[in-house]
């Protein structure tokens, strides 16, 4: 109560201390978030404008952070809206781990990296990736599986049946199996270093990941799909017109494809691992941020609000 005999200036509160409202403060936090500093000072005074307006002598840190969220918003600032939430409430404090599964072609990089720099997180691996480190330390002989595609695994199975109903998805999980030693590697290693990261591609199949991940708070599953074969087929052939990656081989395999998709979908449900329609990007974007936020409003909850400074 100290500086309510020393300030008319509103004071902000927080679980351990209090302090007068500053513009300066906020401002630079806006910058953080991306604002022009120029922009940021304006903004922060009219948030301060509008406390005063409202005749209120003191604010919690937590009231304080939702007016400026939602200023941010309302004044078509929903980019820096996402990053002042994102950036002040969870990076600073937790590693962010998501996890950006779907079968191949549904956008799993294109919406991987959208993300990241929305939220400011700086490393996006593909699971393609793990893959080709793991081939390189398992042998062919092995796992045979591993060097196929998640599509063409099914063919390194020993003595398969192709009346099988489920070949196609045996291939899948077999092929799947050694790629998530590496995802839950690189997971344990970020949640040991407390740093954040974007995990994406088609072998992030949540009920074959390790359970305790799944009771991570800060580990976020998020899976793609494609229900449109049109959409679905459509994005093979824009892929190859800027890439070499050969669009008869996914049109050929178009149908295994789809099975894994769908098996992907059903095993997502099932693991209550929210599936977003990638139609649009923006509102794939916007649909995965929303999760990760609200998941993280909810952590900040359960700590009582008080998991980070807000101005
Ligand atoms: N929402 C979208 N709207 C339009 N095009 C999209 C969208 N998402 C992805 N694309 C495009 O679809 C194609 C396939 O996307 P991307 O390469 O991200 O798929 P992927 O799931 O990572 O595939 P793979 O697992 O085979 O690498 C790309 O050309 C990409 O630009
Ligand atoms: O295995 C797969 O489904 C895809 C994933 O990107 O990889 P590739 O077609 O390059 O083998």
């Amino acid at each position: 109560m100290i500086f309510d005999t020393i300030t008319d200036k509103i004071i902000v509160t927080a679980k351990d201390y209090e302090m007068p409202f500053s513009k300066g403060l906020l401002a630079r936090s806006l910058t953080t978030a991306g604002m022009k500093p120029s922009e940021a000072y304006i903004f922060a005074r009219g948030i301060e404008a509008d406390l005063n307006t409202d005749s209120l002598k003191r604010i919690s840190k937590y009231e304080l952070r939702q007016r400026v969220y939602y200023s941010l918003i309302s004044d078509d600032y929903e980019d820096i809206a996402d990053k002042y939430l994102i950036w002040r409430r969870i990076l600073k404090k937790h590693s962010v781990i998501i996890l950006v599964g779907g079968s191949s072609g549904v956008g799993t990089s294109t919406i991987a990296f959208e993300l990241a720099s929305r939220l400011g997180i700086s490393s996006v691996i593909g699971t393609d990736s793990i893959r080709e480190v793991m081939r390189r330390s398992i042998s062919k002989d092995v796992v045979p599986m591993l060097y196929e595609s998640s599509y063409t695994a099914w063919r390194a199975l020993r003595n398969y049946d192709e009346e099988d109903d489920e070949l196609y998805i045996q291939g899948f999980l077999r092929h799947v199996e050694p790629v998530l030693l590496g995802i839950e590697g690189i997971i344990d290693r970020c949640l040991t270093e407390g740093t954040s990261v974007i995990i994406e591609g088609t072998h992030i199949l949540p009920g074959m990941i390790s359970d305790k991940y799944h009771n991570i708070p800060n580990v976020i599953f998020l899976t793609l799909t494609l229900s449109s074969e049109n959409v679905h087929k459509k994005r093979f052939i824009a892929r190859a017109k800027v890439s070499d990656r050969p669009l008869e081989r996914y049109l050929e395999n178009f149908e295994i494809i789809k099975d894994i998709n769908k098996y992907i979908v059903k095993d997502s449900n099932s693991h209550l691992v929210p599936v977003i329609e990638n139609v649009s990007i923006s509102d794939t974007v916007q649909e995965c941020l929303e999760i990760v936020t609200n998941k993280f409003n909810t952590l900040d909850k359960e700590e009582g609000g008080e998991m980070e400074e807000i101005i």
